[in-house]
């Protein structure tokens, strides 16, 4: 496994707006190493989510080179077209773990079974997908629909069907946003403890300053090209 879970250097983005250009990120450098966790922090519109999306192939960085876990997706030496495609859905599926602020679970499945099937696609074993449940506290809500459980319960699903799959680097959009307090807590033990047992990378953008504290790098996006 690469020791640089991501390099980027001179990272840019803008969106189109009307016949405006925003630029949302601008210039940007970051580098993650194995076992290493970084905090994106920033007032809301200041590029979070957007940097999240760039780093896991859902958004096009607009210039600079991006490597994740040692493979180029721009700039020098990346592929291009379906190879990129490619190199980007086999990243997704069994080595970058992606929890949104929506939790992705299939509707038609239950609990269990959205895990169970996230582990099975990316090649692992799906039976300590009950002991997911459990450890993030919805152990009794495994054969529930995601429309009857809470959105914090399917945030926890969520985190649950990435955890199953042991990746080498998690990318969370506020994890623990739609959680109380107390359930926060837990899941953001959980998530630190998986970091430190199995030395995978954590990025997790936050408006939560205790969990972002918690993380040994942080990243104010709210800063951007000042000195
Ligand atoms: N597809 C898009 N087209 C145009 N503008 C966009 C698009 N996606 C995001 N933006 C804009 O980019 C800026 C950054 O959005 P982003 O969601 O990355 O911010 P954020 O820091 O994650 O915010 P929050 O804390 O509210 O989640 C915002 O001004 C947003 O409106």
């Amino acid at each position: 496994m690469a020791d640089n879970l991501i390099s980027v250097t001179g990272l840019s983005k803008q969106f189109e707006s009307g016949d405006q250009h925003v630029t949302v990120l601008r210039e940007l450098s970051v580098h993650l190493g194995r076992g290493e966790s970084l905090a994106l922090t920033g007032p809301s519109g200041s590029g979070k989510s957007t940097l999240l999306n760039v780093l896991c192939g859902l958004e096009s960085p607009g210039s600079g080179r991006l490597a994740m876990l040692g493979q180029p997706l721009a700039g020098d030496g990346a592929p291009t077209g379906k190879a990129l495609e490619r190199a980007w859905c086999e990243l997704r599926q069994s080595r970058l773990g992606v929890v949104f602020q929506d939790a992705n679970l299939m509707p038609t499945l239950s609990l269990l079974d959205n895990i169970r099937l996230r582990a099975r696609l990316a090649g692992r074993d799906d039976t300590s997908a009950g002991n997911w449940l459990q450890r993030l506290g919805i152990g009794e809500l495994g054969q529930r629909y995601p429309d009857q459980v809470s959105g914090g319960q399917r945030q926890r699903a969520a985190l649950a069907m990435v955890f199953v799959t042991r990746p080498a680097l998690i990318l969370a959009d506020e994890p623990t946003g739609s959680l109380d307090r107390r359930t926060a807590e837990t899941v953001a033990d959980e998530l630190f403890e998986l970091q430190a047992r199995h030395g995978c990378g954590l990025v997790l953008a936050t408006h939560d300053a205790d969990l972002a504290a918690r993380c040994l790098h942080q990243l104010d996006l709210g800063h951007q090209g000042r000195p």
